[in-house]
């Protein structure tokens, strides 16, 4: 996996959200973007996954351009993201949630659909079970037959999370995964993380949640009206004079 962000720029009339950003993104590692509120990092993952188009700059995975390209493609490429607010089938059952997000991989689903062939019905096996696996990881597969929408907050964001792995994309894009969560549920989804990490997942995640930030990330970027202002370890980061200023204030992480 190899992912170069050059100068990327979205601008909405005259604001800039976004201004110029440099990212690299080293595989195998959790990468944080901080920042204050409005500070354009939901506006830079949305560039990157092709549901704005930035007014320029580059954004080069696996040594090819996205920038422009629509959605679909640019998962199907192998970016997968989840959203500050959840975006689940709210009745449909946990396991078809997870194998929709599968489903992109199949060529010919709906034809094969249609026709239901051998080929088809295999692939829907395998299918099947790679999204019960990614369920047992998260502790779902007990519920696997429930609603989406009847499983408790935390439950919920991590159910997203497989959902956006059941496409087995190469790099994850997690956008304020732990809004809304309780201690418990923080730490809970802060040992998932680490685990996709140690599976060899390479992941971008936005987190206001500082202690979880800090504790986790390998690279944590700081983003301010659209200007990436600092970049480095969790140490780095914190003792930054301009972090400090702009976002984590003189108390520093609590
Ligand atoms: N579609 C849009 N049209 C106009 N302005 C927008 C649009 N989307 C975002 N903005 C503006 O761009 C700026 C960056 O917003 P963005 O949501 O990217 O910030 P953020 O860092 O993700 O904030 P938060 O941490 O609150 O989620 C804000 O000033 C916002 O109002």
């Amino acid at each position: 996996m190899n992912f170069n962000i050059e100068r990327l720029r979205k601008t909405f009339g005259g604001l800039v959200a976004v201004n110029d950003v440099d990212l690299t993104v080293q595989e195998g590692t959790v990468h944080a973007i901080i920042g204050p509120n409005g500070a354009g990092k939901t506006t830079f993952f949305n560039c990157i996954t092709g549901i704005y188009p930035p007014n320029s700059g580059a954004v080069v995975f696996n040594g090819e351009h996205l920038e422009g390209l629509p959605t679909h493609i640019i998962s199907r490429k192998g970016i997968a993201r989840t959203f500050q607010n959840i975006r689940l089938f709210r009745y449909m059952s946990v396991l078809d949630n997870v194998m929709v997000g599968a489903h992109q991989l199949t060529k010919y689903f709906l034809w094969s659909l249609a026709i239901r062939s051998q080929r088809f019905k295999r692939e829907e096996r395998d299918i099947r079970e790679f999204c019960l696996h990614l369920l047992e990881k998260i502790g779902l597969v007990s519920k696997q037959h429930d609603f989406a929408s009847s499983l408790p907050y935390g439950e919920q964001r991590k159910l997203e999370i497989a959902r956006a792995l059941a496409s087995k994309p190469q790099l994850l894009l997690l956008d304020e995964p732990a809004a809304g969560m309780n201690d418990r549920e923080t730490a809970d989804l802060k040992n998932y993380i680490v685990s996709l990490r140690e599976e060899g997942y390479t992941i971008l995640i936005i987190e206001h949640d500082m202690k979880l930030v800090m504790s986790l990330a390998d690279t944590i970027s700081v983003i301010d009206y659209g200007v990436k202002i600092a970049e480095g370890t969790a140490a780095e980061v914190q003792t930054n004079e301009l972090v400090i200023e702009a976002y984590l204030g003189k108390g520093g992480v609590k």
